[in-house]
């Protein structure tokens, strides 16, 4: 199947996700991540800011200021199709930007270099057992990942992994995905 069509179908299957199956799947995600070595080793946590359909991030970002961990999020450039990553320190550091997104605030923030985010989560639409990806289709992390030496990581629902994505010359796999226990 080709990528937009794959990029379609598996983006109306999370659309169609009730409340409860999806608070179900993401509980079980959170506690996996936050039990999980990377997570834990990590100083500085790079992530967007969710859109309505895909796993909520404010329950990741609130335990990682409780941690004192610092949050990176990114804010897009879309004439180059890149991100670079900001420090923020609460909800008023963020506003609508590009498209829906939520973005850091550049006069509010601080930006980081990859080389300062230790855990970057990757999102993402559909997943394969390669750890390579479908995203929204803008190429920002593929150009990002090419540049990035530190850890990556996905949280998967079984439902958005597939046996293989076909795969362009640019497309790099995240380092780890967890996936949901229960269904
Ligand atoms: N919540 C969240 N934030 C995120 C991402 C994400 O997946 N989720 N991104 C993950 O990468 C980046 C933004 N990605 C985007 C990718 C495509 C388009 C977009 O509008 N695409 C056009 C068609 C593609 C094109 O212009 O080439 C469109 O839909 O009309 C917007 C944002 C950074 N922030
Ligand atoms: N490293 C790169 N250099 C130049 N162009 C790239 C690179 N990576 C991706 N692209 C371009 O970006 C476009 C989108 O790529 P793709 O469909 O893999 O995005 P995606 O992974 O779904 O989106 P995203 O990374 O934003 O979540 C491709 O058409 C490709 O031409």
């Amino acid at each position: 199947m080709l990528k937009a069509t794959l990029r379609a179908t598996y983006l109306t299957k999370l659309k169609e996700l009730t409340a409860s199956q999806k608070q179900r799947i993401q509980l079980d995600l959170y506690d996996q991540l936050f039990k999980s070595e990377h997570w834990q080793k990590a100083d500085v946590i790079g992530l967007t800011i969710a859109q309505a359909y895909e796993w909520d991030t404010w329950p990741i970002i609130e335990e990682a200021w409780q941690h004192n961990k610092k949050v990176a999020v990114p804010k897009c450039y879309h004439e180059t199709k890149t991100m670079i990553f900001h420090i923020i320190g609460g909800r008023e550091d963020l506003k609508h930007q590009y498209y829906d997104l939520l973005e850091p605030i550049v006069e509010r923030t601080v930006a980081v270099s990859p080389e300062e985010i230790d855990l970057l989560l990757v999102p993402g639409i559909v997943f394969d057992h390669q750890h390579y990806r479908i995203g929204h289709g803008g190429g920002y992390y593929d150009r990002f990942l090419k540049r990035f030496t530190q850890t990556t990581l996905s949280l998967v629902w079984s439902g958005q992994v597939i046996d293989q994505i076909p795969i362009d010359s640019y497309d790099l796999p995240v380092q780890y995905l967890i996936r949901n226990r229960l269904l």
